[in-house]
């Protein structure tokens, strides 16, 4: 069993569980997995203030989310999993912010390694990205990570950091103090292979050590830093043990509405104390 940490988390960060569902649901699907997902943590009677939900379906899925999330008034967030750097204009397939923003989303997820590899997305498109949710009002989850060479070299806290130094560039204190980290080795997305809680935590940890270096006064302690990479219910608990963890981006786990509902109740399965 898991020891409970959150007397050592300073009471500001509420922990998140975010479901990426990445290609995965269409509307329909989607309807179905966020009205399980519901009534699952209603019965649980699960508390919205000490643990957030967020779901982050496909671009298609979002408009019936919104209707489903207003209208039923779900404590559920929700956001997408990419945006354009630009507003509007000739971009064709490309989704502006403005547009997200119209749909109710809270959060977008920018830089995920499979936007990186599969679409060759580079720290200067992640920054700008980053910048564009601002604009619209909307929360990054900002992803970093490596991949196994680098890990295997030991050179991932390096990596971590430099990719966040130049995704962050030019980000205000103001923006920052809302952006949300989350640190997805590469090796152990869609791997099963899970990085030991140690693991997560020395990089979660070094994450918030540049946040306090690049931003003065109390960002780096109020800026939530999730794991991601192969998180379960069986897992979880562990990996929220750490100091610097605040909660999980979530793949596979996350469109099973049963599995990701027991992740975001993973505070039922750690000891009191
Ligand atoms: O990429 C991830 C979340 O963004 C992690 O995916 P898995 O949970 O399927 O490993």
């Amino acid at each position: 069993m898991a020891k409970d940490t959150k007397a050592t988390r300073p009471t500001g960060r509420v922990p998140l569980m975010a479901g990426n569902w990445k290609m995965n649901l269409d509307h329909l699907q989607a309807t179905h997995l966020v009205q399980k997902l519901d009534w699952t943590l209603r019965d649980a009677k699960h508390d919205h203030s000490a643990v957030e939900v967020a779901v982050l379906p496909p671009f298609t899925a979002l408009r019936s989310v919104q209707t489903l999330v207003e209208g039923d008034k779900l404590d559920l967030r929700y956001g997408a999993q990419d945006l354009s750097p630009h507003t509007s204009g000739a971009y064709t397939g490309d989704i502006s912010g403005a547009f997200l923003a119209k749909l109710g989303c809270t959060y977008v997820t920018i830089g995920h390694s499979e936007r990186r590899e599969g679409h060759g997305e580079t720290d200067e498109v992640v920054n700008a990205k980053v910048k564009a949710a601002y604009t619209h009002g909307l929360t990054p989850i900002l992803c970093c990570g490596e991949a196994l060479d680098v890990r295997k070299e030991g050179r991932q806290v390096e990596h971590v950091v430099a990719q966040l130094r130049a995704d962050l560039d030019g980000v205000t204190k103001e923006q920052a103090a809302t952006v949300v980290i989350a640190y997805e080795p590469i090796w152990a997305i869609g791997t099963g292979e899970v990085a030991t809680p140690d693991d997560a935590q020395e990089v979660c940890a070094a994450i918030r050590t540049l946040l306090a270096e690049l931003y003065s006064g109390d960002v780096a302690d109020g800026v939530r830093v999730l794991y991601g990479g192969s998180v379960k219910a069986a897992n979880v608990a562990a990996i929220m043990a750490q100091e610097d963890v605040d909660g999980a981006l979530v793949g596979g786990a996350s469109i099973d509405p049963a599995e990701f509902a027991a992740i975001c109740r993973y505070r039922d399965h750690v000891t009191a104390g």
